[in-house]
């Protein structure tokens, strides 16, 4: 057991701070990473103020998170001392059940979240705002040397969870592609779906926000707060991939995409969203839902990032300034994702 310095929330919507917790001995199949960074997503506060339900206190939040290897287990081969690593949502699977034979272990029937669950050791599971973590070395990525660290770690959860629908619902040259929400999610969207040549459109609720998504790469930009969007945009998209946090009026939105457009959500609000299912039969309309990414496939987003030069854009915080960045991550204040200098827990 090694004790380390993270910050954590006690109970629910209570304020996070400073706090040592124990990291589990190096184990034969480990890697010990020295966390750098570490990206604060929206779902790490839906978490620490239960808005999903009830939740593992004290919580150390945090699964975008990005460091160096100091130590490998016995049986390690893939990894060595000094390698950039990195640390997703999920810390282990099973590797034997259907979803894991079938390529998609963030489903893991027997599988562990970074934070907020507890271990197969039985013991809670802490996240990314502390100094290190002991991972499992299947379920540490590799961090690619052309992206710095600290744009690297919202990769790890914005990246993936964009990265997989745009790849699953082809989105490339000649498809129209709105991303609904430019926050942490919403910003990776717009840089991975240009990346992969698409037209790309942003859905955001003002115009705020214009020149940054158009210097994002989005080629057109509208206000979700102006009911003209609905009726310029009408039948006209085959692709939305929605990363608001807040129930929708899901039909304005299936109202936009064309005969057998898909909009695929990822946004978890806290909140049910109803529907008018016409709005889905009229036009066979596809509405689903994608979870981040496999393990593989999250390596193969972070290589199609290093290629394509793609980073997040962050402001960089320190440790005490978690709890002010989460009032401001929900009052839509945020270009576009903050992180955590990990070196000032
Ligand atoms: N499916 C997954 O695997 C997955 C992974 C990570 C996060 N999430 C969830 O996705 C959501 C977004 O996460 P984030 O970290 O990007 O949050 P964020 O707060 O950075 O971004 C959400 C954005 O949506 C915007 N928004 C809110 N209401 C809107 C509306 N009606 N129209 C247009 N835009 C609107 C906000 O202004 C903000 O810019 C959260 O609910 C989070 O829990 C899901
Ligand atoms: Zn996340």
């Amino acid at each position: 057991m090694t004790t380390v310095a993270a910050y954590a929330a006690p109970a629910a919507k209570a304020p996070l701070e400073r706090t040592t917790i124990e990291r589990r001995p190096v184990g034969p199949n480990d890697v010990l990473i020295e966390i750098k960074y570490a990206g604060i997503c929206h779902s790490d506060i839906h978490q620490a103020n239960e808005g999903w339900g009830e939740a593992i206190f004290p919580m150390v939040p945090g699964h975008e998170i990005a460091g160096v290897i100091t130590e490998v287990g016995s049986a390690v081969t893939k990894f060595q001392a000094g390698d950039r690593a990195g640390v997703g949502c999920f810390v282990d699977s099973c590797g034997t059940c259907e979803a894991c034979l079938s390529g998609q272990n963030q489903f893991c029937q027997d599988g562990v979240s970074t934070y907020n669950a507890i271990g197969r050791d039985g013991k809670p599971a802490y996240g990314g705002y502390s100094t290190h973590i002991v991972v499992d070395a299947d379920h540490t990525l590799r961090i690619p040397d052309s992206i710095p660290l600290d744009v690297a770690a919202p990769l790890l959860c914005a990246g993936i969870t964009l990265y997989s629908p745009l790849k699953r619902w082809q989105a490339g040259p000649g498809k129209k592609v709105a991303i609904l929400g430019l926050g942490g999610l919403g910003h990776m969207g717009v840089k991975i779906a240009h990346a992969l040549g698409a037209e790309v459109t942003v859905l955001s609720q003002t115009l705020r926000k214009k020149d940054d998504g158009l210097g994002l790469g989005a080629d057109h930009y509208y206000a979700t707060s102006d009911e003209d969007t609905f009726k310029q945009l009408a039948g006209s998209l085959d692709l939305i991939v929605s990363t608001v946090s807040a129930p929708l009026d899901l039909g304005a939105y299936l109202s936009l995409l064309k005969t057998g457009g898909a909009f695929v959500n990822v946004g978890a609000p806290e909140e049910p969203n109803s529907l008018n299912m016409f709005g889905l039969i009229g036009g066979n309309k596809i509405l689903a839902g994608s979870m981040i990414g496999s393990i593989a496939e999250t390596q193969e987003m972070l290589d199609f990032c290093a290629e394509h030069s793609l980073g997040a854009e962050i402001e960089l915080i320190r440790a005490d300034q978690i709890n002010e960045a989460y009032e401001r991550v929900l009052a839509s204040d945020v270009r576009y994702r903050f992180v955590i200098d990990t070196a000032t827990i």
